[in-house]
C-alpha cells in the first residue's frame, strides 16, 4: 500500500471516530435530567450504515422510539446524532406544547442556510416575531374564498390529467400501464404553477416540459443526497463552506423564472387570482381575512395578535421575500400531495369495493352539478373527505413534528425543566399507526372518520399536518388539489394493480414516507352508457 493511501485511509478512519465522538457527546444528557431515556435511540454507526445499507430508513427510528415508550410514560429523551430531542406521547401534553404554551414553542429545529439566501426567507424558516408578521400576512392567502377564486385551474389540470393518461400506450383495449408518480407530478406542476404565479406549465401536455424536468430534480432524495443532509445537520458549519441543502441547478430555475413573473406582473399592473397576486396585494396591505370561513384547526392556527390592528404589514415585503414565498408554495406541496396522491390511487387499485363506493359519491355529485366538477360539489363529498383522511392516517408525508423551546419550560406536572432550545417532537407516524387509537391500524378503512368515530377519538391522535400556529398553512388548498385529481381519476377510470404493482406497497427506501417512483398501475376507460352521464 501507497503512503499516501495509508494517510488517506487513516484520515477516514480518524473523521469518522471524531464525528462519532462528536455526536456521542450528549449520551448521558437525559439520565441526567430525570428523564426516562428512550434506549432505543439513533447510534450515528447503526443509521448511516442502516440507510446505506437500506435495511432501515428514516421515519422508523421513530416508530421504534416511539413504541419503547412504556404505556405510562408520557415522554421520553431521545439523543438524535448527538442532539437531544424530547418525544411527546401525551396527547395532553402534545396539545400544551403545540397550542396552548405555544409562546414558548414558536420554531422548530434550527437550519443553517447560510448559503441559501432565498430559502432563508421561506416562511418555514423563519423564527419568532419574524415568522409572527410573516405568517399574519400570508394566512389570508389559503382560505376557502381564495381557493374557490382559483378552483377552475384545479379544474383545468384535471382535464389534462385524464388526458394525459388515455395519451400512453394502450395495453389491452382500453387500458393502459401508467407510472404513477409522474402524471401526479405532472398534475401538481401545472396546478401550483397556475394558482401560484398563473403561468401554464404545460407539464401534462408536453412530455419535454423543463418544470417538470426541474421539480423532479428538486425532489430527488438518493440515498446520498440524504446523508449529505444529514450531515449538513450534525455539522452545520458545512453551510458556511457552501454546501447546499438543496438541488442547485433546479432551485435556481424556480427563483429566475418566479423573479421574471414578479417583476412582470408588478411592472404591467396585471391583477391575477393567483399567490403572487396576493402577495402584492399583502405589501400594501390590502389582503384581508374573513373571519366567517374558519374552522377549529385554523382558529387553533390564529396568533394572538396578528399584525399591529391597523392594516399594514409589520414587515417590509420585498420581492425577495415574496419570491422566497412563491418558491415554497411550489416545493412544499409538490411532495407531499404528491405523496397522498400516488398513495390514495394505489389503495384504490387495492380496494374495488372502497372505489366503487367512491365512484358512485363523485358520479352523483357531478351530475348534481350539471356535469361540472366544481368547489362546492367536491366540499360536498362525505365519502371522499373519509377516503382522503384514511390515506393520510396511513401515509401521513410529515411524519414528525417539531418545536424547539424558546426559553426554559417546565413540563407541566413534572420537576422536568427543559432548557432553552431543547427540540420537542412528535411522531405523527407512531400515533397514527398506535393499536390504541386505531384497531388493526394496518387495515385501510375511510369509515374510521365517520362523523360517529371522529367524535369518540381524541383529535390529537391525528395530525397529518400539525396543529397550532405552527401548522400546516397550505392543508385547504393541498386537500383540494387532491380531491380534485381523485375525483377525475374515479370518474373516468377503474384503477386496478397490474403485473408489475408490488403488493404490499413499496416504499422509497431512504426517506420511507413515499411509494417507490417507478409504481405502476392500470387505468381501465370506464364506458358510461348515455343514462348515466
Ligand atoms: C397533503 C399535503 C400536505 C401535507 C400532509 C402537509 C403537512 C405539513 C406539516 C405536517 C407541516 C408541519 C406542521 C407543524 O409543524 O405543526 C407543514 C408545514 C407547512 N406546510 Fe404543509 N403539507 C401539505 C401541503 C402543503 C402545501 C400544498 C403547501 C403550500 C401551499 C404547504 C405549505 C406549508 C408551509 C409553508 C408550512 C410551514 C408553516 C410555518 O412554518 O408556518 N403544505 N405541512
Amino acid at each position: 500500500m501507497s503512503v499516501t493511501l495509508s494517510l488517506i485511509i487513516g484520515g477516514v478512519i480518524l473523521l469518522v471516530f471524531a464525528i462519532r465522538k462528536y455526536v456521542k457527546r450528549n449520551d448521558d444528557y437525559w439520565k441526567n435530567k430525570g428523564v426516562p431515556k428512550i434506549t432505543y435511540e439513533h447510534s450515528f454507526m447503526a443509521s448511516m450504515i442502516n440507510i446505506f445499507t437500506k435495511k432501515k430508513n428514516l421515519i422508523e427510528y421513530d416508530v421504534d422510539s416511539y413504541n419503547h415508550l412504556k404505556n405510562n410514560e408520557r415522554f421520553g429523551g431521545t439523543v438524535d446524532f448527538g442532539v437531544p430531542s424530547l418525544l411527546l406521547k401525551d396527547l395532553d401534553l402534545i396539545k400544551q406544547i403545540l397550542v396552548k404554551d405555544f409562546d414558548s414553542f414558536v420554531d422548530r429545529r434550527k437550519v443553517q442556510m447560510e448559503s441559501e439566501p432565498i430559502f432563508k426567507l421561506m416562511l418555514s424558516m423563519q423564527e419568532g416575531q419574524d415568522w409572527k408578521n410573516l405568517r399574519s400576512l400570508m394566512s389570508p392567502t389559503f382560505t376557502t374564498g381564495k381557493i374557490r377564486r382559483m378552483f377552475e385551474n384545479f379544474n383545468n389540470c384535471g382535464v389534462d390529467l385524464v388526458n394525459f393518461i388515455k395519451s400512453k400506450p394502450v395495453g389491452s383495449p382500453g387500458s393502459r400501464d401508467v407510472v404513477v408518480k409522474e402524471a401526479i407530478s405532472r398534475y401538481l406542476v401545472d396546478v401550483i404553477g397556475a394558482t401560484a404565479f398563473g403561468m401554464e406549465t404545460n407539464s401534462l401536455k408536453d412530455p419535454n416540459s423543463v418544470f417538470y424536468k426541474m421539480s423532479k430534480r428538486s425532489s430527488d432524495f438518493s440515498t446520498l443526497k440524504m446523508l449529505k443532509i444529514i450531515l449538513m445537520m450534525i455539522l452545520p458549519f458545512l453551510s458556511k463552506l457552501g454546501l447546499r441543502f438543496t438541488d442547485s441547478e433546479s432551485s435556481d430555475f424556480f427563483e429566475s423564472i418566479l423573479r421574471t413573473a414578479l417583476k412582470n406582473r408588478v411592472e404591467s399592473k396585471e391583477k391575477r387570482e393567483d399567490f403572487l397576486q396576493m402577495m402584492i396585494e399583502a405589501r400594501k396591505g390590502e389582503l384581508k381575512t374573513d373571519e366567517s370561513e374558519l374552522d377549529a384547526f385554523e382558529k387553533d392556527a390564529q396568533l394572538n395578535k396578528p399584525g399591529d390592528g391597523t392594516g399594514k404589514p409589520k414587515i417590509n415585503l420585498t420581492d425577495d421575500i415574496i419570491l422566497a414565498q412563491s418558491l415554497l408554495f411550489f416545493l412544499a406541496g409538490l411532495e407531499t400531495t404528491g405523496s397522498v396522491l400516488c398513495f390514495a390511487v394505489y389503495l384504490l387499485a387495492l380496494h374495488p369495493d372502497i372505489q366503487e363506493k367512491l365512484y358512485q359519491e363523485v358520479k352523483g355529485v357531478i351530475k348534481e352539478e350539471n356535469g361540472k366538477v366544481d368547489y362546492d360539489g367536491i366540499a360536498r363529498m362525505d365519502y371522499m373527505e373519509k377516503f382522503v383522511a384514511e390515506v393520510l392516517r396511513m401515509y401521513p408525508p410529515g411524519t414528525r413534528l417539531e418545536r424547539r423551546a424558546a426559553k426554559e419550560y417546565q413540563i407541566p406536572g413534572t420537576n422536568v425543566t427543559l432548557e432553552k432550545d431543547t427540540i420537542v417532537f412528535v411522531s405523527v407516524l407512531a400515533m397514527h399507526r398506535n393499536p390504541e387509537f386505531y384497531p388493526e391500524p394496518e387495515k385501510f378503512d375511510p369509515e374510521r372518520f365517520s362523523p360517529e368515530a371522529k367524535a369518540a377519538r381524541n383529535p390529537y391522535t391525528y395530525l397529518p399536518f400539525g396543529q397550532g400556529p405552527r401548522n400546516c398553512i397550505g392543508m385547504r388548498f393541498a386537500l383540494m388539489e387532491a380531491k380534485v385529481a381523485i375525483a377525475y381519476l374515479v370518474y373516468n377510470f377503474i384503477i386496478e394493480k397490474c403485473e408489475s404493482t408490488p403488493v404490499p406497497i413499496k416504499l422509497d427506501e431512504t426517506i420511507g414516507s413515499r411509494p417507490i417512483t417507478s409504481l405502476e398501475l392500470r387505468f381501465k376507460e370506464r364506458v358510461m352508457s348515455k343514462r348515466e352521464e
